[in-house]
């Protein structure tokens, strides 16, 4: 079976091997364990209640109960911007224009940005390799909606999510060579790993503070603005699925998609629907294909658990629950739990 979970601290090998095997350019997961254990502590200390929630860092694991292992990770970060600037480029047209010499040029023009300041960011999704497809990727990512829908009040209106950008095997960026790199005489890997240890708005202060006009760049670097990395694609079909758009906004190193969406317009958020639950004797099939399964959440802050059910589990009055995934989430006969569609919608 497998369930969402706050990360913990014996997830961090898990962690550590993921981030490993991932590649470059992911960046709030950078294969150093001092630096993933930070994250697990600031984790816990927000799910505990040690850290002002409106200031919290959220962080997921997706548990496979039977190998005993933390097989994927994705997180939310309530606010940004409030301990550093945040900084995007974005991405907007500079018109030239003469009647008299009948010029009408339209430059594409990146502008220094603290837009995102005070938004929240979901973000840290990453995958082990052994449990990709099969819906995996969908609970992981989707989960989180299940969260911010019950503690909205925690979390800006405004959800957005800084996609990887392109980069090569070798971590090579063409986005990052043709600009940062002039600014700042390192390579994207060395930018990527200080940007991870929490020195990103020390490199952005460093970056052009003036309009860059897209014409003077090469085209090895305009090509890649707005794009993913191939392994991300995913991510990004995931949430163009439940209603985020592309807001204008690149990332400052590697060029990446800035994506952004309404809470209240996010597809799992609007369909979610509560029930109560009642125990029956029948087996999980937690094998069935995506389409037919739904997420269900037990609605806990401190303890907060998402599995997977049957569609057809949910009925008009209740939402009929195996023993073995009361338990994995905790749940009692009657309490009500919040169900949201894995991947179709539920009515
Ligand atoms: C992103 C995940 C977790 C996704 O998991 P899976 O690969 O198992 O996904 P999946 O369930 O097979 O597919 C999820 C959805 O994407 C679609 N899909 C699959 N391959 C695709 C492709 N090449 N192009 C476009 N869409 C594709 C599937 O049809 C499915 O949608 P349908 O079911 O509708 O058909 C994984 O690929 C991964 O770990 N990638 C490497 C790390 C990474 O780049 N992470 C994102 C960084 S960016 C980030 O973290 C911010 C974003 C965020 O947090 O959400």
């Amino acid at each position: 079976m497998l369930i969402i979970r706050p990360l913990a601290e014996n997830d961090l090998d898990d962690l550590y091997e993921m981030a490993a095997s991932a590649g470059n350019g992911l960046t709030t997961l950078p294969p150093d364990r001092t630096l993933l254990k930070t994250k697990i502590d600031k984790a816990q200390a927000t799910f505990n209640g040690q850290c002002p929630p409106d200031a919290g860092l959220y962080l997921f694991a997706l548990e496979d109960t039977e190998q005993k292992r933390c097989a994927g990770i994705s997180g939310i970060q309530a606010r940004v911007g409030l301990d550093e600037v945040f900084y995007n480029y974005r991405l907007s047209i500079t018109v030239s224009d003469s009647r008299e010499l009948n010029v009408h040029v339209r430059t594409p023009t990146l502008y220094l940005t603290n837009d995102m300041t005070d938004a929240t960011e979901i973000g840290s999704l990453l995958l082990a390799d052994s449990h990709r497809g099969g819906g995996n990727g969908l609970l992981l990512s989707r989960s989180r909606f299940l969260f911010l829908d019950e503690f909205r009040e925690h979390f800006s209106d405004k959800i957005f999510a800084e996609m990887r950008g392109v980069s090569d095997e070798q971590g090579q960026s063409p986005f990052w060579d043709a600009l940062g790199r002039r600014f700042f005489d390192m390579e994207f890997v060395e930018a990527d790993r200080l940007s991870a240890r929490g020195n990103k708005s020390f490199i952005a202060e460093l970056m052009p503070r003036f309009p860059i006009y897209l014409s003077l760049l090469p085209e090895s670097a305009t090509e890649v603005i707005g794009k993913v990395h191939k392994n991300t694609e995913p991510a990004l079909n995931m949430l163009q699925a439940e209603g985020f758009n592309f807001n204008g906004l690149v990332d400052i190193f590697d060029g990446g998609p800035v994506v952004e969406a309404f809470l209240h317009n996010i597809r799992t958020i609007r369909q979610s629907i509560l029930r109560p639950v009642r125990r029956v004797d029948r087996p999980l099939l937690s094998n069935l294909p995506a389409g037919e399964r739904v997420m269900v959440s037990n609605r806990s802050f401190e303890d907060f658990r998402v599995g997977t059910l049957p569609r057809a589990a949910i009925r008009d009055e209740e939402v009929q629950m195996p023993g073995p995934i009361m338990e994995a989430l905790g749940v009692a006969e009657g309490d009500q739990v919040r169900i949201a569609p894995l991947k179709e919608a539920l009515f």
